[in-house]
């Protein structure tokens, strides 16, 4: 209990961190106050119905038409009063949804923490729904659960006080010969009757919890399967794959289906309490008000009085009982996505297993042993160096290591031991398969960059460098794999960097392209470094010296 305490306290907060967002409090306050105004409206009607019942039952025909004109005021005010606090709750919702949505990113991208969950035993399932969703969800039932918890505290007070006046009455019962006389019966029958039911309640409902978390999870699994298919369509058309990704998607949606089984059935149980008692909360105060009614304590207008004044209590004090369903789905999302915020910012600050040495002019890498997860030794450096300007060829056996190498090389591989001492400067990786961003090629080009830091000329020309001149405007969707390369390409001659890594970055191209684009860019670039990972001779960048990576690390050594 104290923990979902704590997870909402770290939610919270998060959603007030934007600027401004502090001072959003007050808009809380004056949502809260609004609602309350929905206390007073139920007291007056409360008040309205003594008065008319009274009216008819003194067969008082002006009386009661003037309640009637009092009653369509009492609504109208109400509605203005409902609506207006409806909208401040919705423009509320919507900026505390952003700023948990930020911090949540933010969590999630920084220290790339994004890639370290992806991988291992932290890995977390659906990153990207418990941004989009779980933040929605959080912020919404948090207002929503949190303004109507605070009207009912206020709500309770002023409606027991009225009870208490309105049954002032005892309750006498013979027990046992004996005569007992209950003062104010009706308030204590009020909290007998709701803590018995919230007790029964939570009896039932307890499974909920974790059935809403998985049913959540399984959802977003079955999205995730389509949403991965739709990045390969080539790829499955072209093997023919349909069928395999139906299977797949029918078997996600069997345990969608499961769990959405067993869900309904235990909110099944839960009903066949909750559901009868909210509707016999508006009939069952008439029935516990009638001992007084027919001792004649009471008249039928402060009979109904009463009834109103009764469920009122009880509707209140039920609150538990009404939203139990809700509050297990929201304890449920904010475990969700506390976990995962919480994990992502020890994931960012998890440290490398390779020691970094101080700033220096050239790169190091001194003792290097490069792992793979599961523990498996895969490349050992012993001594290394990468001088600015130089160009160097590794190459080694598929599977040896090279691609892992470039990850430790830009500080996010976890698995290995060893120095590695990165110049200061630009870093730039091209892997095999570059990332294009969804946008025009220009747009690619610049990435992680904007067109405008460069210039339209710039980033056009650089296109043109690299073969893609009548591309510029078009979408990166459908590129070749080949035009993907160039486009890493053109990127790589805005950005200049001071230290370049090719790996496997002229697969896809034909050996005159290759050797265009790599002479191209020692000619532009003549002050980068450049590493080179490749299987093919890369000639047309001359390369000063060639590490074989498949031969033992000591010839590394004499190598360096
Ligand atoms: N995230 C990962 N999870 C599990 N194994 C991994 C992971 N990353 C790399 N490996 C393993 O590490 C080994 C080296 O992979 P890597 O991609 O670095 O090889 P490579 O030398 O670049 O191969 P190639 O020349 O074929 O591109 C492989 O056995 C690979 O399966």
């Amino acid at each position: 209990m104290l923990n979902v305490f704590r997870q909402f306290r770290r939610l919270m907060a998060l959603c007030l961190t934007a600027p401004g967002n502090k001072a959003s409090l007050l808009l809380f306050a004056v949502v809260v106050a609004l609602n309350l105004g929905s206390v007073y409206a139920t007291l007056r009607l409360v008040q309205w119905t003594g008065e008319f019942y009274s009216a008819v039952e003194k067969v008082n025909a002006a009386e009661a038409l003037r309640q009637i004109g009092i009653f369509g005021i009492i609504v109208g005010l109400n509605s203005t009063r409902h609506l207006l606090g409806e909208y401040l709750r919705k423009t509320l919702e919507i900026r505390w949804r952003r700023s948990l949505t930020d911090a949540a990113i933010d969590a999630w991208t920084r220290g790339k923490a994004y890639w370290h969950l992806a991988h291992g035993e932290n890995a977390i399932d659906n990153p990207d729904q418990r941004i989009a969703e779980d933040c929605r969800l959080f912020v919404s039932g948090l207002l929503g659960e949190a303004i109507d918890l605070i009207q009912r505290v206020v709500g309770l007070f002023s409606y027991i006080a009225l009870l208490w006046t309105l049954a002032a009455f005892p309750l006498s019962i013979s027990l046992f010969g004996l005569s007992v006389n209950i003062p104010h019966y009706m308030v204590w029958a009020a909290f007998l009757y709701v803590a018995l039911s919230s007790g029964i309640t939570h009896l039932l409902g307890r499974p909920l919890k974790s059935l809403f978390a998985e049913q959540q999870r399984r959802e977003a699994s079955f999205r995730y399967a389509m949403a991965r298919w739709r990045t390969a369509f080539d790829e499955v058309a072209l093997t023919n794959g349909e069928d395999a990704e139906k299977r797949l998607f029918r078997n996600r949606f069997d345990l969608v289906a499961s769990n959405w089984r067993r869900l309904i059935g235990r909110e099944l149980i839960l009903g066949t309490f909750t559901y009868p008692f909210q509707h016999s909360v508006l009939r069952i105060p008439l029935f516990v008000a009638l001992p007084g009614y027919f001792a004649g304590h009471v008249a039928f207008g402060g009979l109904m009085q009463l009834a109103t004044a009764f469920s009122s209590v009880v509707t209140t004090l039920s609150w538990f009982i009404f939203s139990y369903r809700d509050l297990a789905d929201l304890v449920a999302t904010s475990a969700r996505l506390d976990t995962f915020i919480q994990k992502a910012k020890a994931a960012a600050e998890s440290p490398s297993p390779f020691t970094q040495a101080a700033a220096r002019s050239d790169a190091r890498l001194r003792n290097v042993q490069v792992k793979a997860p599961d523990g498996r030794n895969l490349i050992a450096i012993d001594d290394l160096t990468i001088r600015p300007g130089e160009t160097i060829w590794l190459r080694g056996d598929s599977g040896l290591g090279k691609t892992t190498l470039t990850k430790a090389l830009a500080g996010f591989w976890p698995h290995g031991e060893g120095e590695i001492a990165r110049a200061a400067g630009n870093w730039m990786f091209l892997p095999q398969k570059p990332w294009l961003s969804s946008g025009t090629v220009m747009e690619a080009a610049a990435y992680p960059l904007t067109i405008d830091i460069f210039g339209t000329q710039a980033v056009q020309q650089a296109l043109c460098d690299v073969g893609l001149g009548t591309k510029t405007d078009a979408s990166t969707e459908g590129l070749s794999g080949g035009e993907i390369q160039r486009v890493a390409f053109a990127r790589l001659l805005l950005h200049r960097p001071q230290w370049a890594v090719l790996d496997e970055a002229t697969s896809a191209l034909d050996l005159a392209s290759e050797r265009y684009l790599l002479s191209l860019l020692r000619q532009r670039m003549p002050d980068t470094a450049f590493l080179v990972i490749a299987h093919r001779d890369p000639a047309a960048i001359a390369p000063q010296r060639t590490i074989d990576l498949g031969a033992p690390a000591v010839a590394i050594a004499a190598l360096a």
